[in-house]
C-alpha cells in the first residue's frame, strides 16, 4: 500500500507520516526542501520522540521523498499510483501544490484505476474541499467531472502539538503523546481505508468547530499576548497566572459558542479546554510563541481561531466577547519581523489605521460591534 505525504515538517514526519507507516504503508514525502528529501532517501526511517517524562522514541521506516521543484514528474507519477493522500504544507500552500496534484490525478483517472481519497490535514475548515477547488480549477470540464466522481476530498481536524525541532539529527522529531485525527467519512470515495488513529465522523462541522476554537483558539490567545507581554515560549507565557486566566477567559467564550452550536455537554467541554490548557504547559516541549502566532493574516482572518468565534459569539450569546477582542488586539500588535505576515499587517496599519486594518484582514464590516470591542481592548493593551 502507497502513501503519498505533501510536506515533510514537523506535523507531516511527527504525525501523519508516522500513523500511516504505522498502518503498514509506504510513504513517499513530497517537498521542496532539498536537503531534507535527500536526507529521507538516505536514511530511508526517521524517529518519533515522545515529549514527556518517558521520552518513548519510535522508528518510522519505510519511508522516502521527492523534491516537487526537480523532480516534478516522478511526484505526479507517485499521485498517480498513491493508495491514499495527505497533506500537511500549511493553508497558503495549497493552491501551490494543487498542480502536481491536478496532473498525477488526471493521469490517474484517464487510466481508470481504483477512487483514491485526498486528506488536507492543514489548520482550517473545509481544507480538503478548498484543495480540491483547486485541483478543478487546473483541470479542463471533462476531467474535473472524472476527478469529482473518483476522488474523495474528505475534510479533517488534526490535533497534535509539534513545535519546531532542535534535534540534533535533522529527521528526528519530538511530539507530545497526545493526537487526534478526525476524517470525515461522508466525503469519501470507495473502500474507507482501515488506519488505527484515524477516527472517522459522518460529519466533520462539530469536530473541527471544536478543535479549532479551542487548540487552535487558546494557543493563538497565549502565543500573541505572551508575544505582548515580552515571553519567547509558550510555556513561558503560560506560567503567567494573568496569561492562564486570559487563556482560559477566551476558552470560555469559544465554549459558549461550541456548546451552543453542538451537541457537546457544558461540563464535558470545560474538561476538554483545562486538558488543553495542560498541553500548553507540557514542560518537555519548548514551542515558540512566533510559531505558534505565525501568519495573523490567516488567524485574523473571517472564519479563523479568533473571529470566527467571536462572531458567533454576538450571534448566539449575545453579550461581547472581551477576551477574544484582547486577543484579537493582541494579534494586531503582533510585529515580529521575521513573519511576512506580521510585516504586512503593520505596513496595512501604519497606512491606513488599526481600524481599517482590521476590518481588511478579518472582512469585518464598520457597523460590526466587535471592531469597536478590539479597539477599546487595544486601547487597555497600549496602556
Ligand atoms: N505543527 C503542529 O503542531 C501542527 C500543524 N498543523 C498544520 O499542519 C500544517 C503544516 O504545519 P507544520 O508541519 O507545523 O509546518 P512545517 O513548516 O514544519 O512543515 C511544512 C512543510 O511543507 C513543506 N512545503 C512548503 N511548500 C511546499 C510545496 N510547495 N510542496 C510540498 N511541500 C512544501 C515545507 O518545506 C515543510 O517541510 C499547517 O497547516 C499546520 O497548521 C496541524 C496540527 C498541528
Ligand atoms: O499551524 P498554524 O495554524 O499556523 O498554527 C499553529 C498551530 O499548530 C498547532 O501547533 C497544532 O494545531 C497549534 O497548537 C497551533 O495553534
Amino acid at each position: 500500500m502507497k502513501a503519498v505525504h505533501f510536506g515533510a515538517g514537523n506535523i507531516g514526519r511527527g504525525f501523519i507520516g508516522m500513523i500511516l507507516s504505522r498502518a503498514g504503508y509506504e510513504v513517499t514525502f513530497i517537498d521542496v526542501d532539498a536537503a531534507l528529501i535527500d536526507e529521507l532517501n538516505e536514511k530511508q526511517a526517521y524517529t518519533v520522540i515522545l515529549a514527556d517524562e518517558s521520552e518513548q522514541e519510535e522508528t518510522v521506516s519505510n519511508v522516502k521523498g521527492i523534491n516537487s521543484m526537480t523532480d516534478k514528474a516522478e511526484a505526479v507519477a507517485a499521485v498517480r499510483d498513491a493508495d491514499i493522500i495527505t497533506t500537511a504544507v500549511g493553508a497558503s500552500i495549497l493552491p501551490i501544490i494543487s498542480g502536481v496534484l491536478a496532473e498525477g490525478l488526471s493521469a490517474r483517472v484517464e487510466a481508470g484505476t481504483v477512487p483514491v481519497n485526498v486528506i488536507a490535514c492543514e489548520n482550517m475548515i473545509g481544507g480538503s474541499q478548498a484543495l480540491k477547488d483547486h485541483v478543478l480549477a487546473k483541470v479542463d470540464a471533462s476531467l474535473a467531472k472524472k476527478i469529482s466522481a473518483q476522488v474523495g476530498f474528505p475534510n479533517a481536524a488534526v490535533d497534535r502539538i509539534v513545535p519546531n525541532q532542535t534535534q540534533a539529527e535533522r529527521l528526528t522529531v519530538s511530539v507530545e503523546p497526545y493526537f487526534e485525527w478526525v476524517v470525515d467519512q461522508s466525503m469519501m470515495v470507495g473502500d474507507v481505508p482501515e488506519i488505527k488513529g484515524i477516527t472517522y465522523v459522518p460529519s466533520l462541522d462539530p469536530f473541527i468547530e471544536r478543535k479549532l476554537f479551542t487548540v487552535n483558539t487558546g494557543h493563538a490567545v497565549a502565543a500573541y499576548l505572551g508575544y505582548h507581554f515580552g515571553y519567547d515560549t509558550i510555556k513561558e507565557a503560560m506560567d503567567q497566572e494573568a496569561v492562564v486566566t486570559l487563556v482560559r477567559g477566551a476558552l470560555k467564550e469559544t465554549g459558549k459558542v461550541i456548546t451552543a452550536q453542538y451537541d457537546f455537554e457544558e461540563a464535558e467541554h470545560n474538561q476538554y479546554i483545562e486538558k488543553i490548557l495542560n498541553r500548553f504547559m507540557n514542560p518537555y516541549i519548548s514551542d515558540e510563541v512566533t510559531r505558534v502566532a505565525r501568519g495573523p493574516l490567516r488567524k485574523l482572518g473571517k472564519n479563523d481561531r479568533l473571529v470566527r468565534p467571536a462572531t458567533l459569539y454576538y450571534q448566539l450569546v449575545n453579550e461581547e466577547p472581551t477576551y477574544l477582542a484582547k486577543a484579537i488586539a493582541a494579534a494586531l500588535l503582533y510585529d515580529y519581523t521575521k513573519d511576512p505576515e506580521a510585516e504586512e499587517l503593520q505596513d496595512k496599519i501604519n497606512q491606513h489605521g488599526y481600524e481599517q486594518a482590521l476590518q481588511d484582514v478579518s472582512g469585518l464590516t464598520s457597523e460590526s460591534p466587535l471592531v469597536e470591542a478590539v479597539l477599546k481592548q487595544l486601547k487597555t493593551l497600549q496602556g
